[in-house]
């Protein structure tokens, strides 16, 4: 076979095409933020949903006692432990203030939705239900820490290549639920505005 000026224009352009998809390949894995900043981000979500999942066990709670779904002195005391804590880690007040409101406002749209189907239902009271101030609350107090840390993680991933997008592509998976769709949307929104 004869190689023409035109077969070696031809693979010169396939080549060129080809190197340029292999660059925009790469181009597109290197917007990708660091592995571990990427395992930062999933551990951030993770701690959201485990906050999330005492819902739940708060709306049960109520439901027996009759107690409301917001409890202002309760989340000002939260506040409180929220703002020393992250005055020691470093993590700036106001983010840190923001970010557990948003928390406070995922659980009781957890507790609504639920106070209103069991209401509909006519639910009678349920047999144990888990004590507040005992049980469910310090579970909650427990994941504090591990989300100060987790916000302080947050601060420091503004200024890394990536991180907003790879923080949005999860929060489009992760905002999908139909239950928890809602919630977790509220919870994010701190996180979103500061990356
Ligand atoms: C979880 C509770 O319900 C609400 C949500 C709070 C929270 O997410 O920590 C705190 C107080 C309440 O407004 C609770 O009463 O403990």
């Amino acid at each position: 076979m004869r190689f023409t000026p035109r077969h070696v224009a031809n693979t010169y352009c396939i080549i060129v095409i080809v190197a340029l998809l292999l660059l925009a390949g790469c181009q597109t894995q290197s917007s990708l933020p660091p592995t571990e900043d990427q395992a930062a981000i999933d551990r951030m979500l993770h701690l959201i949903d485990e906050r999330l999942e005492v819902a739940p066990l708060v709306a049960r709670s109520k439901w027996n006692s009759g107690a409301a779904i917001e409890a202002p002195e309760r989340e000002a005391q939260i506040l409180d432990q929220v703002a020393s804590r992250a005055a020691d880690a470093g993590v700036d007040e106001d983010f840190a203030r923001h970010f557990f409101q948003a928390q406070f406002e995922a659980s009781k749209q957890v507790q609504r939705q639920l106070h209103e189907r069991w209401e509909d239902e006519g639910r009678e009271p349920f047999d144990n239900p888990p004590d507040l101030a005992e049980e469910v609350r310090p579970t909650l107090d427990r994941l504090t820490p591990a989300l100060i840390d987790a916000l302080n993680e947050m601060e420091r991933l503004a200024d890394v290549e990536g991180a907003s997008g790879y923080l949005e592509a999860r929060a489009t998976e992760f905002t999908r639920d139909e239950v928890y769709g809602e919630p977790r949307e509220t919870a994010l929104q701190p996180l979103l505005d500061r990356l």
